[in-house]
């Protein structure tokens, strides 16, 4: 709702009132139309400011209507008769003004804001564009690039940005509302045509067409198949070459193409489902709000490699101060000449004001005594990682927090050689560490509420999206990934090419299909981990079946001839020398597969990048659905935050789980059937609890939790 109210001195003030960011709801929107008409009637008001409650003028337009039928008073008509007011309006901006928060403000005629305020139109971000007149008034206020930029960007911005960039009129230090009142009193009964956004022309550079053609192939490049982007670009083209009413109206055609599609579905389930992780909850019944974090201030981290030297810089970019340990010499002499490097970089790029924590470097493990949390990023080896953690335990003060950066190892062992295994968890972080958003906390049967919720807490201060998930191998995010790796090698036997792959894989949406990101991350990660678990290595036979499941050997081979990856200069592609980084086809690599299929007399048959898109991404679901099933992840938001937020998948799908839904559980378990059922395609048995859902009538992602927590009940999973 919102809130009308008579200020000494004429002043009429409406205050938007819709907890947590007063969201532009049905009765929000109906007080404003309210207010407005009672601001108008009123002779003695003179002038009127908009605010929001709680020092948050407006978060947008109410995300969870969306997905119903739209009610109450429509947005643009309530803006433009904002517009229309014959005594000035001001928008007294603290917190936040996003989206339709801000295009409200726009149609107001002036905009003051507290300094700490943030504004913007993320829209594109769900699947939209600005279709408040945010499209329209926007550029006429500022020009047509800048409102490009934040448009097709989505990008917040700060009040000093805003302010440069001619968003606002006035920022204070002080109480943006008290400031807006004494300023629409000052400037009551003045002429208001000039701060009618809609009457003003678009200021454009001369070179208009050829601005926009370019901006329109950067963001084609760039949004890998969303829609809401090139539809923004579309929208602010209108905006630079028709009037005001007629770019209105192509905003609406395009807004009401973008409401209906799957992709802003799928945006919007994104966003809820990023607060959703936040939500954790364990088996045990331990959850977020049950549960106590200790604030960390002093931490350390053992071992020096990228994801070390990555995992030290977040620490010290949120503050903590953190002892970086490494044994050997000439890793650290490198680190401590690299990691101050990346931490002044990273925080330039944060525009940082105040300086992160500090680092201290050192080869003896016994510097770690005083730390109230460690974090180990020795190499992925179980017998170094257990040697590392005994002495940790033996170390550490009592109720130190111990953390492994293992991407897949058990927690539990390592729980197990130290004292107290309830202060130990997993923090698998992603590379680079300081700048992928992706944190997986890993819980084992002992680690305390204590320990994950610390865990949690700190991935927020470093700016991750934490996500607990239950120990396992690979835990959740390269659980999956295993089905999907195995079954690209698999088409390669049956007759693809790593680039048809990776084009189908990039088509879809990923930024890398599966044979350039291995190429990118290292062949030889993969080998080490199948040569632990007895797969390949000197004395295993070499056959396409091992340990009773059909196995491809070719990317051990490829390690064998030396092809690494982007480190040596080969992998599944050519690159220019070791370090290398544009991938072109390799005649070298089609020789091999060749010389390989005959030896094992297969057969090369052409395949479509429908199969390819079956059978490993429904491959990654299907396991997704084990995972839901063993109780691993709490929810199918969390696999999809990890697939998002770690592992490339297109938001504008949503991540795996969504996708499964949106294709239709049905469909997928049919695919899933017809390949399993297939001689030569193993390990795409479909999933119980996809059965069990199938049967059940497919409900929506929504209801899956609720669905799962009643199958385990009464037992059927
Ligand atoms: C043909 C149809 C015509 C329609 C035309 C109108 C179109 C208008 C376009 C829009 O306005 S779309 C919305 C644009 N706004 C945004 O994208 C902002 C989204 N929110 C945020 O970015 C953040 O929430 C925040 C405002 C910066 C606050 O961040 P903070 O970290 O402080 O809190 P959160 O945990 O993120 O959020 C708290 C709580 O509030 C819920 N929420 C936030 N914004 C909205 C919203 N716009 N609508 C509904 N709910 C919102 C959020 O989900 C959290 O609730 P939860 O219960 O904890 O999940």
């Amino acid at each position: 709702m919102a809130r009308y109210s008579r200020l000494p001195g004429s002043v009429a003030l409406i205050t938007l009132h819709n907890p947590p960011v007063n969201a532009l709801s049905a009765a929000v929107r109906q007080g404003i139309v309210d207010a407005v008409q009672r601001a108008l009637k009123d002779p003695k008001v003179t002038s009127v400011v908009i605010c929001g409650q709680n020092g948050k003028f407006c978060g947008g337009a109410d995300i969870r209507e969306f997905a119903g039928p739209m009610s109450g008073p429509p947005l643009v008509p309530m803006i433009h008769a904002i517009e229309a007011v014959d005594k000035p309006v001001a928008a007294a901006i603290e917190g936040v003004a996003l989206g339709g928060g801000l295009e409200l403000a726009l149609g107001c005629h002036y905009r003051i804001a507290h300094s700490k305020a943030v504004l913007g139109l993320p829209e594109v971000t769900l699947g939209l564009l600005p279709g408040a007149g945010g499209s329209q008034r926007l550029p006429r206020l500022i020009g047509l690039t800048a409102a490009l930029d934040l448009i097709t960007t989505g990008r917040h911005v700060s009040a000093a940005e805003a302010l440069k960039l001619g968003i606002l009129d006035q920022v204070t230090d002080n109480n943006a509302v008290d400031l807006a009142v004494e300023f629409v009193r000052s400037v009551a009964g003045q002429p208001l045509d000039s701060r009618r956004l809609s009457t003003l022309p678009c200021p454009c550079p001369p070179d208009v067409d050829s601005l926009l053609d370019k901006v329109m192939s950067k963001v084609r490049q760039r949004s890998r198949g969303a829609l809401a982007p090139v539809a923004c670009v579309q929208a602010l083209r209108a905006a630079a070459s028709l009037p005001y009413a007629q770019g209105m109206e192509k905003e609406r055609e395009l807004m009401a193409t973008l409401f209906n599609s799957g992709q802003a579905r799928a945006l919007q389930y994104a966003f809820f489902s990023q607060r959703v992780v936040g939500k954790w909850s364990l088996p045990s019944g331990a959850s977020w709000d049950n549960s106590t974090a200790r604030t960390i201030s002093k931490a350390a981290v053992i071992g020096l490699g990228t994801m070390g030297r990555g995992i030290v810089v977040a620490l010290a970019l949120t503050g903590i101060s953190v002892v970086a340990v490494e044994t050997q010499e000439k890793q650290l002499a490198e680190a401590s000449r690299v990691v101050p490097a990346m931490l002044q970089r990273e925080a330039g790029r944060r525009r940082l004001a105040t300086p992160p924590g500090v680092i201290s470097f050192s080869s003896n493990l016994q510097d770690v005594s005083e730390v109230e949390l460690v974090i180990e990023a020795v190499f992925e080896d179980m017998s170094l990682k257990l040697q590392v953690f005994k002495h940790l335990a033996s170390v550490c003060r009592p109720g130190t927090l111990l953390c492994s950066n293992t991407s897949g190892l058990d927690i539990d062992q390592l729980a197990a050689v130290t004292q107290s295994p309830g202060l130990v968890v997993g923090m698998h972080f992603f590379a680079p560490a300081h700048v992928m958003k992706l944190l997986e906390v890993v819980y084992g049967p002992r680690s305390s509420p204590e320990a994950v919720a610390t865990a949690m807490q700190l991935g927020k201060r470093m700016g991750k999206v934490g996500v607990a998930v239950g120990n396992c191998p690979g835990f959740v995010g390269n659980r999956m990934l295993k089905p999907y790796l195995e079954q690209a090698n698999f088409l390669l036997e049956e007759g693809a090419t790593p680039q048809q792959v990776d084009e189908a894989l990039e088509e879809f949406g990923f930024p890398m299909g599966v044979f350039r990101m291995s190429d990118l991350s290292g062949l030889d990660v993969g080998w080490r981990i199948r040569k632990e678990a007895g797969l390949t290595g000197p004395g295993v036979e070499s056959t396409r079946t091992r340990q009773g499941r059909r196995y491809s050997p070719l990317p051990d081979q490829m390690c064998e001839a030396g092809r690494l990856g982007q480190k040596t200069g080969k992998g599944w592609y050519q690159y220019d020398g070791p370090g290398g980084r544009v991938a072109r086809s390799d005649p070298w690599v089609d020789i091999f597969l060749e010389t390989y299929r005959a030896e094992h007399g297969l057969v090369a048959r052409s395949i479509t990048p429908e199969e390819i898109l079956e059978r490993c991404l429904y491959a990654l679901i299907n396991e997704g659905f084990n995972i839901l099933q063993d109780a691993v992840a709490a929810g199918p938001e969390d696999i999809d935050a990890i697939y998002v937020f770690g592992y490339g998948w297109p938001r504008h799908r949503g991540g795996p789980m969504f996708h499964a839904g949106q294709v239709g559980l049905g469909r997928i378990l049919e695919r899933l059937n017809h390949h399993h059922s297939h001689p030569d395609v193993p390990h795409l048995k479909p999933s119980t609890l996809l059965r069990r859902l199938v049967a059940a009538g497919s409900p929506p992602v929504q209801k899956w939790r609720e669905f799962i927590n009643k199958e385990r009940v009464h037992s059927q999973l």
